[in-house]
């Protein structure tokens, strides 16, 4: 019996099939599983047949329905594995098939497939333009390097003619995925030695032979990223059955070996920009912890309820719903987790307060005791230092450091802030009121106290937890081997938190990563969005240093996004119905659109033209997950997380972004000034970033100085 195996290439399009198709698709699929090649090949409905004038021998087509038909891969070595790649109209499945060539990687051994014939006729073309060119692309990087890194014979004909990354760009969808992947690596200027550690020697077994000529079944043994071998009927009925997602089955190399090492020795951090699928990592890693650890409990955080729901959702796919694996995973918030702890110990609750709240007890103590210090001043030296280094009395307040804060402190205001911070506490206690954070440290000092509950902690949207929230964090599980696996991207830090991983007893140093392939959003959104950044330099996740986004990449490619500048608020907004309007005449489900603002007041006026245009709408809270239709509609701070095929931007006018409230004047505090404004544009970073297709930012009267080209 032939075994049967699914290209990602495949999946890409299987969603989008209307349902007769797939019936199809399920039927010709249970044939490879029930009959031997000889009958295969004999089978009238199935009409394995081979493509004309095809650059690969090894294609064939079979018949889905009347009009559409199956690409399939067909084993020519004696080996026993068919791979379908691809489920098309009949015109276009013959036209497709005939152009493709597949072929063993040198360098990976992975399976790749290319557009053969258009290689052939456009490599000659740019070779005239580059003869005249001045520099070429790859200038720098010899022949014998390119072919130690994969690169074969027809690729290094092209990668020779390009003269610029946009020109590699073009060939994108022509070129064998790894090769391209190489070249992307070092038009972006990563040296040799780096690409063939992070690109060629992730994917190529331990185990490969010298000589790489391989059979089909094991080229596609080694191709975990792209393909997959069905390993029995039911998983076929399921795979087909169940709405697909991709991140469970094909994972970058990159993402496999972060989530699928076998142990680490301390806390893990993986990095990575926008949509490198550091969640999925993270959730990955989650499966192999369950594996591994027999009854071991997991926590698994992330920042908002709302993203918590998505996580739990998305574990459930990943651990096919399997109720006892699910049980040993608590999926939550660290707030919500402090909270249970805190509640599980005391009698009393005390009700926890938002920052608007609190910010209007500072004034009252400010008021009380005829302070010489700002509201806002106290409650930064409130979060930042006290909170920050768990300080609990005047004594170890009058010694700590205060690095991070741009005014000195000398002892006797020291003293002076000592009194607001008691008093503040005082009138907490008062209202039987506390805050979030100051829950968290109440839970470190239980946690502290006993066994540690958790085997494993796993922290998805690392960047913004303060270190109160970092010690519960620490004291939920036991110092050793697996204890904390923590992704984030500091460059989408959107609230005030300022942590050094290492002080808090979290050291990853060795056990640090680096995503750097985006799956969600074409490379033009990733590039214009980019420039949001380009000015700044973002602090490290760890908090030693700085963090780039230099080397990212993005494996689609689209429109570039627009920004647009119009003369009032309610042109804008007329302008974002009828993007809105079309969008949805395009196909785009509601939900599949996401329109974002700093304030709830230009939602408000967006969701009143939206709804009279009869365009559904639902308001994202943060903190509560929504599953009803609508066109999505958040503030910046609630697009955390979040992804749209469509993400319009509105109202990022001058004044707005940066929201003047939100940042220090530069005379109080010029560290904290620059902070915010680094915490600002990262806002309008994380808004755009969630787009997967299409962008829009907008803004009426003068922009914003963050957006480029017009600051
Ligand atoms: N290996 C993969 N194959 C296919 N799709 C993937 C893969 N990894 C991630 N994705 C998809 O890419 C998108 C982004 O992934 P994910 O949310 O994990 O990224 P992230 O790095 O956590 O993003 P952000 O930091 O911007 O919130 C998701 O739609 C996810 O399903």
């Amino acid at each position: 019996m032939p075994r049967l195996a699914f290209a990602q290439s495949f999946w890409d399009g299987y969603e989008s099939l209307e349902k007769p198709i797939r019936t199809g698709v399920r039927k010709a699929m249970a044939k490879f599983q029930s009959m031997s090649v000889a009958q295969l090949n004999a089978d009238k409905g199935l009409h394995l047949e081979s493509v004309k004038d095809a650059r690969d021998v090894r294609m064939r087509t079979i018949r889905i329905t009347d009009f559409w038909r199956g690409v399939v891969l067909a084993p020519d070595d004696g080996s026993d594995v068919f791979l379908l790649v691809n489920v098309l109209p009949h015109d276009d499945a013959y036209d497709w098939a005939a152009k493709r060539l597949y072929s063993a990687n040198l360098a990976t051994r992975a399976l790749e497939v290319r557009n053969a014939v258009a290689l052939d006729e456009l490599t000659p073309l740019y070779e005239t333009a580059a003869r005249s060119a001045p520099r070429l692309l790859f200038a720098d990087v010899s022949d014998g390097t390119l072919r130690k890194l994969g690169i074969d014979e027809q690729v290094l004909r092209a990668a020779r003619s390009f003269v610029d990354k946009g020109q590699l760009e073009a060939f994108s969808t022509l070129l064998p995925e790894d090769q391209l992947e190489v070249l992307q690596y070092l038009a972006e200027g990563f040296p040799p030695e780096e690409v063939y550690r992070d690109v060629v020697a992730i994917r190529r077994p331990a185990d490969a032979p010298a000589e790489p000529v391989e059979d089909l079944a094991t080229v596609i043994a080694n191709t975990p990223a792209r393909v997959h071998l069905v390993t029995g009927p039911q998983e076929l009925e399921e795979m087909l059955e169940k709405p697909f997602a991709a991140w469970r089955i094909f994972l970058h190399p990159s993402q496999r070996r972060i989530a699928y090492r076998l142990s680490y020795t301390g806390p893990v951090q993986v990095t990575g920009g926008p949509g490198t699928g550091k969640t999925v990592a993270a959730l990955h890693r989650v499966k192999h912890l369950l594996d591994r650890s027999q009854g071991g409990r997991i926590l698994l955080t992330t920042y908002t309820n709302a993203l918590a729901a998505s996580l739990r959702d998305m574990l459930g796919l990943l651990l096919d719903d399997d109720e006892r694996l699910l049980a040993r995973v608590d999926v939550t918030t660290v707030d919500a987790y402090a909270n249970s702890v805190v509640r599980a110990k005391s009698t009393t609750t005390p009700q926890p307060i938002g920052d608007r709240e609190q910010r209007q007890l500072w004034e009252k103590v400010v008021k009380q005791l005829d302070l010489p210090f700002t509201a806002q001043f106290l409650a930064q030296e409130y979060r930042h230092i006290v909170l920050g280094q768990n300080i609990r009395d005047l004594d170890t307040y009058r010694g700590a450091s205060r690095r991070g804060r741009g005014t000195g402190l000398g002892p006797s205001r020291r003293q002076v802030v000592w009194s607001a911070v008691e008093r503040f506490e005082q009138l907490l206690r008062e209202r039987r009121e506390t805050t979030y954070l100051r829950i968290c440290a109440e839970a470190a000092d239980h946690l502290d106290k006993e066994p540690a509950p958790y085997s494993h902690v796993v922290v998805d949207e690392a960047q913004d937890l303060h270190p109160a929230q970092w010690r519960v964090l620490r004291a939920a599980v036991p110092a050793g081997p697996d204890d904390l696996f923590i992704t984030g991207d500091p460059h989408q830090r959107i609230y005030d938190s300022r942590v050094s991983l290492g002080s808090l007893g979290i050291a990853t140093a060795g056990r640090s990563f680096r995503l750097r392939v985006n799956y969600r959003s074409t490379e033009e959104i990733l590039a214009w969005s980019a420039r949001l950044l380009a000015p700044v330099s973002v602090g490290s996740l760890e908090g030693e240093g700085t963090d780039s986004l230099a080397g990212y990449l993005s494996l689609l490619r689209g429109r570039r996004p627009q920004a647009c500048s119009y003369t009032t608020q309610q042109e804008e907004i007329e302008a974002l119905v009828e993007r809105v309007k079309t969008l949805l005449i395009q196909g785009l489900a509601p939900h599949e659109i996401g329109v974002c603002a700093r304030f709830n007041l230009a939602l408000d006026a967006a969701e009143k033209k939206l709804k009279a245009a009869d365009v559904p709408v639902l308001r994202v809270k943060g903190q509560t997950p929504q599953r009803a239709e609508g066109v999505r509609l958040a503030t910046m701070h609630a697009m955390k997380g979040l992804e749209f095929r469509a993400v319009s931007v509105l109202g990022v006018n001058e004044g707005a972004v940066p929201f003047a409230r939100e940042v220090t004047p530069r005379e109080a505090d010029p560290l904290q000034h620059d902070a915010d404004l680094i915490r600002e544009r990262c806002l309008l970073f994380v808004a755009c970033t969630r787009a997967r297709e299409a962008l829009s930012v907008t803004w009426s009267g003068a922009p914003s100085p963050f957006i480029p080209n017009a600051a």
